[in-house]
């Protein structure tokens, strides 16, 4: 039987932000499994977000091959992002925003309920679903400007599960969360890698991730220097020690 394809799949990718004189990244390569727990570290400028965001079809790719859950993501970035979830790093809400935590987290759930359709009883189902998955039910009626960072960030987080995503893009996800957060946010990340989800997490701090078989990639001008299998505990040191040899090249 041959093997299933990458859930995700870069060859030698070159993409450019608009306007740029030169690409962002250059030459990435990388293929990750369905069900992989992924943690992309690297010195700030290296281009992590900037490959989350070319895996999420948000840049042009001026050079390579991209597919991801099947899809081309040059030809169909909107169908990819259908699949997958995309946390941004530190996103804000302005204090007036309209919505309410209930109505940004559906948000979710609109690639799937298609525009101009009303929400179905299966979406408020899913909607309410991630909320307890985030413990943040009580939530649901507060205007989403009016909340911390910490209780925004744990909404989007919802808003990207309630959409049942394939893939799971996350860029700092622990910046505003306070410890306990942390830790419950580790352990719906390790059931939901257990159920198959394929998570990419950028992160500067290494010392609370799900206990299990990790691969570390990290970045460095724009491109991949190490891409390899190891336990959580080991991260933090393969992060140094790639940073350590770019002083020392
Ligand atoms: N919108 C943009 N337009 C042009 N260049 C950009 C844009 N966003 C980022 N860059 C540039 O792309 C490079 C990579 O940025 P990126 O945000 O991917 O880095 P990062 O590794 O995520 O950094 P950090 O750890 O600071 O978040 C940087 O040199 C940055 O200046």
């Amino acid at each position: 039987m041959t093997p299933p394809d990458p859930i995700i799949r870069l060859e030698s990718v070159y993409t450019a932000y608009e306007g740029a004189d030169r690409p962002t990244l250059t030459d990435v390569s990388l293929a990750i499994e369905k069900g992989e727990f992924v943690v992309i570290g690297g010195p700030n400028g290296a281009g992590k977000t900037t490959l989350l965001e070319t895996i999420n079809g948000m840049l042009p790719i001026t050079h390579g091959m991209a597919t991801v859950c099947g899809q081309d993501v040059r030809k169909n970035g909107v169908q990819v992002r259908c699949r997958v979830g995309y946390l941004l790093q530190s996103f804000a809400f302005d204090p007036l925003t309209p919505f309410t935590v209930e109505e940004v987290v559906l948000m979710g759930r609109f690639g799937t309920i298609g525009l101009f359709r009303k929400p179905k009883k299966e979406d408020y189902e899913a909607v309410q679903g991630a909320l307890s998955l985030l413990g943040i039910e009580d939530l649901a009626a507060r205007p989403i400007g009016k909340l911390s960072g910490g209780q925004q960030q744990k909404v989007l987080m919802a808003q990207n599960l309630a959409r049942n995503p394939e893939v799971l893009l996350l860029d700092e996800p622990f910046s505003n969360l306070d410890m306990f957060a942390r830790e419950e946010i580790n352990r719906l990340l390790a059931g939901l890698v257990g159920d198959g989800v394929t998570v990419l997490i950028v992160s500067h701090a290494f010392d609370d991730l799900p206990e299990r078989a990790v691969r570390v990639v990290v970045m460095q001008e724009g491109t991949i220097v190490v891409n390899r299998e190891c336990s959580p505990g080991e991260v933090e040191q393969v992060v140094r020690n790639a940073g350590r040899e770019a002083l020392h090249a």
